[in-house]
């Protein structure tokens, strides 16, 4: 069974090739949604638990708004998705919905990681500082919504290292199974320079192709992009593709289990 564009979902006959076609294909949400959160300022007020002190609520605006819409999202089935993975885990109500048979792909030790706690803090801690601008415009639920998105989408990419490891793994047997076993380094044997090369490069020419000002006439506005390329690379290159590898080795460190 192929990629689905649509869904990205995975079945047998899975290859290297196919998975990478998915994490250029998942490039564009990501740079979209970056690009779209960058509309709005900091909006700091968004993040600090002592705004508003929400009744009922210890935390911040946009940790009610993720959890709230996580239960949703669970009620009609997001997170039966292998490749879906919740913010907020504990306490999610069961899907409501008939269970869809998603392909078994991975091994059943890939359940059990979720590193969106990092990608969390990396995202508000790290990421945001640096594609938006300081600065406060009250518009802190649609700020709220957009760093969802991003998050959702950042996410998925990452946790698809799962699949990617499951893949190398299958294709170089012979090759991972040894560090697996002696609990040994695997990310030189998981890195491919050339290929986080393209994907940075790739990146910053989404950033260029999707965030310039579209203008009609004389004065367009050549170089003047929603969110700097470079950033976008760089954010890539010194998170995405880092946390990436690091499901990477959390799933094939338990592949043997
Ligand atoms: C995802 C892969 O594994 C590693 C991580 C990459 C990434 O996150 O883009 C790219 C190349 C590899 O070093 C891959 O090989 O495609």
């Amino acid at each position: 069974m192929a990629v689905n564009a649509e869904s990205n979902n995975v079945g047998d006959g899975l290859t290297l090739q196919m998975v990478r076609d998915s994490l250029i294909r998942q490039e564009d949400t990501i740079v979209f949604s970056l690009i779209e959160r960058a509309r709005f300022p900091l909006n700091s007020p968004a993040y600090d638990p002592s705004y508003g002190s929400i009744p009922g609520f210890s935390g911040s605006l946009v940790e009610l708004f993720v959890k709230q819409t996580e239960a949703v999202q669970a009620k009609v089935g997001r997170f039966e998705n292998p490749e879906e993975h919740p913010f907020f885990p504990d306490n999610l109500p069961p899907s409501l919905v008939p269970h869809y048979k998603f392909p078994e792909v991975l091994n059943p030790a890939a359940m059990s990681i979720n590193i969106n706690k990092a990608i969390w803090d990396i995202y508000f801690n790290k990421l945001l500082p640096l594609f938006v601008a300081p600065g406060d415009d009250g518009n802190y639920a649609s700020t709220a919504a957009r760093d969802l998105e991003c998050l959702q989408a950042l996410s998925r990419r990452i946790h698809y290292g799962k699949l990617v490891a499951e893949v190398k793994f299958r294709d170089e047997q012979k090759d991972y199974e040894p560090p697996i076993r002696a609990r040994d380094t695997l990310v030189s044997l998981l890195t491919f320079a050339d290929v986080e090369e393209a994907v940075k490069k790739r990146v910053a020419k989404k950033a260029m192709t999707f965030g310039q000002e579209v203008k009609l006439g004389e004065d367009e506005d050549k170089g003047k992009y929603k969110v700097d390329p470079v950033v976008l690379s760089g954010l890539y290159g010194d998170w995405v593709i880092p946390l990436t590898k690091e499901v990477e080795i959390e799933y094939l460190l338990h592949r043997l289990d």
